[in-house]
């Protein structure tokens, strides 16, 4: 539905020329929620604007719904931006105009009809849950009121695709989440295909299919949510995935207990894989597995855990433990012993 093909972006500056975006390549499926993750300054806004064209690559070429947007015309681009929906941080209402006018005004400019104008703009706010407030400015309202406002005004011109610029940033969690609840919904309902980019990792977790990490303007990896989180490769993967699960256990009680038998991190995913198989272990084997930190959290589709645990007990038994954990599907990474001459797991 979006495909960016070898796309770079260089803006001309005081120092020289400053390479935003550099050779990359999207492709994102119809129907899916894809998401762009990376760090401040890494190429993210650059990216998004490049796919309505608000940004001209300087190399490369975006398809949105098989028409090759980078090749055509101004008159032609303007009615190939009808089908791509926007919203941003900032909202970006009109002050001055209320509820109701800030969904009808761009629908008016764009040639839509007056009678159809009413009917949409009702339509897409009892959508957002706002019917009560057509007729409130901007200034009167919260920022997810806000931002829901921005969202009908976006799917009043019945888009295929929905660009999302950090639509949560300025929000707070319990927003956020209710935020992120409506764009599921309009990504169900109406199978509208939505890129969002973030710097978020609990975004890209709760709504998101797929995902690219993109750091210094290139995508230095991407692939199924559950992927990422479950095998990350790249050190910021890495980086965002341990921001949900930081253990932070006081490195005292982790060296005294490394005496004891070694220190794991167990991940897994389903609800019904990961604790079952670890109550197993001191069953079958003459180890002591104790939780010291976890979390199963959900993903758009699977529930995905990750524990740490200390195996207390013999090395040869934490290692058959640790072996059949393996079998039954768990990950265990970073296995930690007091002595690590001899041992290895495969
Ligand atoms: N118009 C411009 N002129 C010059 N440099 C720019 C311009 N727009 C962006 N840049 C630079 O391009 C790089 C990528 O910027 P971009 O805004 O795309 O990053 P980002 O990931 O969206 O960051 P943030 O999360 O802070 O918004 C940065 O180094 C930025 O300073």
């Amino acid at each position: 539905m979006i495909q960016l093909q070898n796309v770079s972006k260089v803006f001309q500056t005081k120092k020289g020329p400053l390479y935003a975006l550099s050779h990359v390549s999207l492709d994102v499926k119809r129907g899916e929620i894809f998401g762009v993750i990376g760090y401040s300054g890494a190429g993210k806004s650059t990216l998004i604007r490049c796919v309505n064209l608000l940004e001209r690559p300087t190399e490369g070429k975006v398809y949105v719904g098989g028409t090759e947007l980078t090749a055509l015309p101004d008159g032609k681009l303007k009615e190939a931006r009808k089908k791509i929906g926007m919203i941003f941080q900032g909202f970006n209402l009109l002050k001055t105009a209320t509820v109701y006018e800030n969904i009808a005004l761009p629908l008016k400019l764009s040639g839509v009809p007056k009678n159809e104008i009413q009917a949409r703009v009702e339509k897409y706010l009892a959508i957002v849950g706002l019917e009560d407030k057509r007729d409130a400015y901007p200034a009167q309202l919260s920022g997810g009121q806000k931002q829901r406002v921005a969202i009908a005004r976006a799917l009043a011109h019945e888009p295929e695709v929905l660009l999302s610029d950090e639509a949560t940033s300025a929000l707070d969690p319990d927003t956020t989440e209710a935020i992120l609840d409506l764009l599921l919904k309009i990504n169900r309902d109406f199978g509208i295909t939505i890129l969002l980019i973030t710097h978020e990792m609990p975004v890209i977790q709760k709504v998101c299919d797929r995902v690219a990490v993109i750091e210094s303007g290139e995508v230095v990896e991407s692939g199924s949510v559950l992927d990422l989180f479950t095998a990350p490769q790249h050190d910021t993967t890495k980086k965002f995935v341990d921001s949900l699960f930081g253990h932070n256990l006081p490195q005292s009680l982790l060296d005294s207990l490394r005496n004891k038998g070694p220190i794991a991190t167990l991940s897994f995913v389903g609800t019904t894989s990961g604790e079952p198989a670890l109550a197993a272990v001191s069953k079958k084997f003459d180890v002591y597995p104790n939780v010291l930190s976890g979390q199963i959290t959900q993903l758009k589709e699977h529930p995905y855990g990750r524990l740490t645990v200390h195996f207390q007990g013999e090395d040869e038994e934490a290692v058959k433990a640790i072996r059949y954990l393996k079998e039954q599907g768990v990950q265990v990474k970073g296995v930690e012993w007091h002595d690590r001459k001899h041992k290895r797991i495969s």
